[in-house]
């Protein structure tokens, strides 16, 4: 079976094709910029022995376009690793916000679709996206089943008193404001290596997504009791343009005071905040640059990313009752070695002790970077959405 995986963004489109049930990768890739006339698109294929990389910069009007090149690759007479389209057998689809309706991964039907539309305004840097790359997919690949893993689901297992807000109880039961937390996916799949890893009768970890978004969770057993992320992807940690937990009154300030209208302050929140808000740079390879060449906002601004990490891991611990490892992964956390330092700092205290030499090293695959003999192993452990989405479509397949 051939399960092509996508992860659609507001202008970009991550995707994978997995044969099953072997799990090997066929091709990934990476189509950025969609709407632009200097899109690109970097595509890699697993099937020789070495991967090839095309790389192609086009113009791309929309999701479909992009798509369609990307099928045009998968399809290609020289380096196409299928012959057809309608050899995709199923198609598994990031959707980011699942709200209470999806508590796992569910075939995509008319309803299905329409719920994921009713939830726009609570992920709306996400949920459109998504159901746009659904409906090309739709259209593209009519004969696939196709399947949505909701980045919510892992988070439904939160205790009442860890998803309720502090608001008027009727916010909840009629308008089912609450903590729904999000990268799940990514939670789920790096809590479950790092648990066979450990291999011990009892795991209680803290999980750390620091990619573009970022969020912890506090998981123990496999079981979600807490996440950063809350009602939508804005809480918790500071991200690339997201601020991270962020006082109500600061909004109220700005629309009474300033003037500012609902969607300035959404804009500002989602695309102008977090590490570009602080620098200017939203990438953290940037921002090391910066910090390297005596810039003192970048400083700052790396400083307080690690800050509220290491905030969190001490509520975490608290909310574990305890702790056995905490796992950094995702574009920052698997890569950055100074953040995982950082966020580190000072918290011997909780048998938490990294191994500098280690923590420097580059090396694929779960790495070990705390001290042999600290009470918590500190973790890296490479994160695959993808992988695990097509897992859990293989399983809804086979049920
Ligand atoms: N070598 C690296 N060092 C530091 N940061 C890195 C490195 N490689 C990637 N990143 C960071 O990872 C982030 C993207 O992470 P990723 O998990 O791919 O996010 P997303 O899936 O949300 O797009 C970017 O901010 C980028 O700066
Ligand atoms: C939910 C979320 O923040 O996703 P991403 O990190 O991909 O933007
Ligand atoms: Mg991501």
């Amino acid at each position: 079976m051939n399960i092509f995986v996508v992860n659609s963004g507001s202008s970009s489109i991550k995707y994978q094709l997995f044969r099953w049930p072997n799990q090997q990768p066929v091709c990934s890739g990476l189509v950025e910029r969609i709407g632009y006339s200097n899109a690109t698109i970097t595509h890699k294929v697993f099937t020789t022995g070495t991967p090839q990389e095309i790389q192609r910069t086009l113009a791309l009007p929309d999701h479909e376009a992009g798509l369609r090149e990307v099928v045009a690759l998968l399809t290609d007479a020289e380096q196409g690793v299928l012959q057809d389209p309608a050899e995709v057998q199923v198609v598994g689809h990031r959707v980011v916000h699942g709200g209470e309706s999806f508590a796992a991964t569910t075939e995509v039907n008319d309803e299905v679709k329409a719920e994921i539309r009713r939830l726009f305004a609570l992920a709306p840097l996400h949920n459109p996206a998504n159901l746009l790359g659904i409906e090309v997919a739709e259209r593209i690949f009519p004969q696939a089943r196709q399947i949505a893993v909701f980045d919510t689901a892992f988070h439904q297992t939160l205790p009442e008193k860890a998803f309720r807000y502090a608001l008027p109880e009727k916010l909840y039961t009629e308008e089912r404001i609450r903590v729904y937390g999000f990268h799940g996916t990514s939670h789920q799949y790096v809590a479950a290596q790092a648990t066979a890893y450990l291999d011990q009768p009892e795991t209680r970890l803290i999980t750390l997504h620091l990619g573009n978004g970022c969020s912890a969770a506090a998981v123990h057993n496999g079981r979600c009791l807490d996440t950063s992320m809350g009602f939508g992807p804005l809480s918790g940690l500071v991200m690339g343009t997201r601020t991270g937990d962020l006082d109500p009154s600061v909004v109220l300030h700005l629309m009474g005071q300033l003037g500012y209208s609902a969607e300035q302050i959404s804009a500002l929140v989602n695309k102008e905040s977090g590490m570009l808000g602080l620098t200017g740079l939203s990438d953290m390879r940037d921002i090391t640059k910066a910090i390297e060449q005596g810039n003192a906002s970048a400083a700052l601004a790396y400083d307080l990313y690690a800050y509220r990490i290491r905030k969190y891991i001490g509520a975490y611990a608290a909310v574990l009752g305890g702790l056995d490892a905490v796992v950094f992964t995702a574009g920052v956390g698997e890569n950055d070695a100074l953040v995982r330092s950082k966020a580190c700092e000072g918290l011997g205290f909780l048998g938490i002790e990294l191994n500098e030499e280690e923590n420097k090293q580059r090396r694929p695959g779960i790495r070990e970077i705390s001290q042999p003999n600290a009470r918590v192993k500190v973790l890296v452990v490479p994160t695959n959405e993808e992988l695990e989405i097509a897992s859990q479509c293989a399983t809804l397949l086979a049920r």
